[in-house]
């Protein structure tokens, strides 16, 4: 529970967590008041001034039956959002190791929907991440109609990606070489470019052969990460969709290996992978920054203002 110092605010308990190197605070806002303002978050996540981390996961009473968990998601500018791949799987492992659940199934509510969560074997969890979207206007993607690849104006040079959301939105574009694509460079202005609305992740994706695939993300509100596990189930969708990949795939981000499956249309995408706990600690917040009891509801990210 919170306590209060003289001349301090309330404190805060939280857990460092990772999944391949996307590395985020855990917060149980089930058991403890809970309320962060996005300058707030901002500098908690500096890796210098702060805790350090791409996104901020907050553990919530469901608000629908046969649910168990709400599941929140700020990334590092505060923004809150709609998906996280990595993070889900370390909110698994997160609610069984804080004993808010003990089932091995676990079914959560996001900003865009349920998904379910199975915990496996040596920390693997698998995440059925429901169904892709490639309707333009639901990614949000500007466009007259449905395409696998739109071409792109990019301040004078044309880029060819496809659009996915995975209940966040995708990006992917596929290139010859990871370890040489523009990521800090094209990343950037194609996460906020006018055809992204609500901005979105965008991966850079090499096929390696039909089964493997390499891929870096630049991620909205988070810049590059080691790993986005959204971000990988977009990049197979596409890469299926455009008949470079199989089902089955391993996925080679910068902080390790996921393994992607989608079987096509109307399938659900899942994915298998590691979430890891470094660190459990308690932060002192500022007076100002007291919790409340009833966390607001956030609005999905949309353009930097
Ligand atoms: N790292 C995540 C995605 C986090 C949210 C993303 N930056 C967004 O703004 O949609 C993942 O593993 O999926």
């Amino acid at each position: 529970m919170s306590q209060h110092r003289r001349g301090q605010g309330p404190s805060l308990r939280f857990t460092k967590m990772h999944g391949l190197g996307n590395d985020f605070m855990v917060v149980d806002a089930i058991s403890q008041p809970f309320r962060l303002r996005p300058d707030m978050i901002r500098k908690l996540s500096d890796r210098n001034f702060g805790i350090g981390f791409d996104q901020l996961l907050v553990v919530e009473p469901p608000g629908l039956p046969d649910v168990d968990f709400r599941y929140r998601i700020f990334n590092a500018d505060g923004s809150e959002v709609e998906q996280c791949g990595n993070g889900a799987r370390c909110f698994a492992s997160f609610v069984r190791d804080q004993r808010l659940t003990n089932k091995k199934i676990i079914r959560v509510q996001t900003a865009k929907g349920v998904i379910e969560l199975r915990v496996g074997r040596q920390g693997m969890v698998t995440v059925n991440m429901g169904v892709p979207e490639l309707n333009p206007p639901a990614i949000p993607f500007a466009a007259d109609r449905q395409k696998t690849v739109y071409t792109v104006d990019v301040d004078g040079q044309t880029v060819d990606l496809s659009a996915v959301s995975m209940g966040n939105p995708h990006g992917v574009l596929v290139v010859d070489n990871v370890d040489t694509a523009p990521v800090e460079t094209l990343g950037p202005r194609l996460e906020s470019h006018p055809r992204f609305p609500a901005r979105a992740n965008i991966g850079f994706l090499q096929i390696v052969d039909r089964s493997h695939a390499r891929l870096r993300v630049y991620e909205r509100g988070a810049g590059e990460t080691l790993a986005c596990g959204s971000g990988a189930c977009a990049a197979v969708v596409a890469g299926c969709l455009r008949g470079l990949l199989d089902s089955r795939v391993e996925v080679e981000l910068l902080g390790g290996r996921l393994v992607i499956e989608w079987k096509g249309d109307g399938a659900p995408v899942m994915m298998d992978g590691p979430a890891t706990t470094v660190f459990e600690g308690q932060l002192r917040l500022p007076g100002g920054d007291k919790p409340s009891r009833r966390p607001k509801q956030g609005k999905p990210a949309r353009q930097r203002s």
